[in-house]
């Protein structure tokens, strides 16, 4: 990380020189008390993180296995043709993109294979990683091939250096988040989601901090999950996330960047306009979580309630799931790779 700008400082610096992507202000203040009459409403805190079905209810070392595994391979769920749909089934409900990938992992411990155990995931093959994670429909999950070699990649480093557990890394931090996110970033090379902007070495590190809120919310901030300095961890630069921001009001799109996306083509990893909408998206759930808290600070009955980017993170990208359909016109940007 020597010499590479943090994510929150990377959004700073692109949310002041982008070029066809910019934050508005009346769209923060709204997306702000949007998400301070959710937390009002919900008492939405770090438990809410559970309450997803798919995701562990335990808060052990299994919990922990299962959260490194999901978000080593949690990336580019998105179909190049939007009529067909990775999807799995389990637990009686047909569950698509990200939820897919949840739903294939908690099917295959049901089926009794291991594959939260880096000794079964450090040398599996295609073909047994592609039946663990087969699709109900005959679209299948894309960049398998890399999915096969990011699991050889994190596997092998957990053997070596951690006796084969996550919870050897996060034992190593000292309960710090920012010394955990310096080491998955240093000896787990395929989340080490860097680029160069403007001549500058930038970060974005979405898996490797989305790798640790998760930690934090399948814990309930204790045991393996207690971190001082969680509150710097920023939002995970996504494709979803960008889409919500937008439908706030909170980002605006230049007419030739939305004609670009309109176009349905491939945007580079690294891209300047990759990197504008990301960079500005962090800014501005930055912003929006400094406005949050305001709000909840002015507000007898919220004064002692929590707020960070993680939680402003989860609230936006579960609404943008359930506001799917409201939300079909806001294109998101496709980039096909293993960080996002
Ligand atoms: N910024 C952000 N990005 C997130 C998540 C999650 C899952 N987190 C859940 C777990 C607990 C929380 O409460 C969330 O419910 C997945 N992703 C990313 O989205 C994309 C997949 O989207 P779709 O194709 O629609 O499934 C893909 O890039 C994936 O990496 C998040 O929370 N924040």
């Amino acid at each position: 990380m020597a010499g590479v700008l943090s994510p929150r400082e990377t959004g700073r610096l692109i949310a002041e020189t982008s070029k066809d992507v910019s934050i508005c202000t009346d769209g923060i203040k709204k997306t702000a008390q949007v998400v301070f009459d959710h937390v009002k409403k919900d008492a939405f805190s770090v438990k809410s993180w559970k309450e997803h079905e798919l995701n562990p209810k335990t808060m052990d070392k299994a919990a922990v296995d299962w959260v490194f595994l999901a978000d080593t391979l949690n990336f580019s769920f998105y179909s190049d043709d939007e009529t067909k749909k990775y999807s799995v089934e389990y637990g009686g409900k047909k569950h698509t993109g990200y939820w897919s990938l949840c739903a294939a992992i908690n099917r295959a411990l049901d089926d009794g294979i291991p594959i939260t155990d880096p000794n079964y995931y450090a040398s599996i093959s295609q073909e047994k990683l592609a039946s663990i994670l087969r699709s109900d429909t005959d679209y299948n999950i894309p960049l398998l091939d890399k999915r096969v070699e990011v699991l050889h990649e994190a596997g092998s480093v957990l053997l070596k250096k951690y006796d084969g557990s996550f919870i050897n890394c996060i034992k190593q931090s000292e309960k710090s988040a920012q010394s955990l996110l310096k080491l998955v970033v240093e000896d787990f090379p395929a989340y080490r989601d860097e680029a160069e902007y403007n001549g500058k070495k930038v970060a974005f590190y979405k898996r490797a901090q989305i790798l640790i809120a998760d930690v934090w919310g399948c814990c309930e901030g204790q045991g393996y999950g207690e971190f001082n300095d969680i509150d710097t961890i920023t939002m995970f630069a996504d494709y979803r996330i960008p889409q919500c921001l937008v439908y706030f009001g909170a980002l605006k799109y230049s007419d030739d960047l939305l004609q670009t996306l309109r176009k349905d083509v491939n945007i580079e990893n690294g891209d300047r306009l990759e990197m504008e909408i990301r960079g500005c998206s962090i800014w501005a759930t930055e912003l929006i979580c400094e406005e949050t808290k305001k709000l909840l600070a002015a507000d007898p009955q919220t004064a002692d309630a929590d707020i960070n980017a993680i939680l402003v993170d989860h609230y936006l990208w579960d609404y943008r799931r359930e506001k799917a359909d409201e939300m079909r016109n806001i294109p998101f940007h496709k980039t096909r790779c293993i960080y996002y």
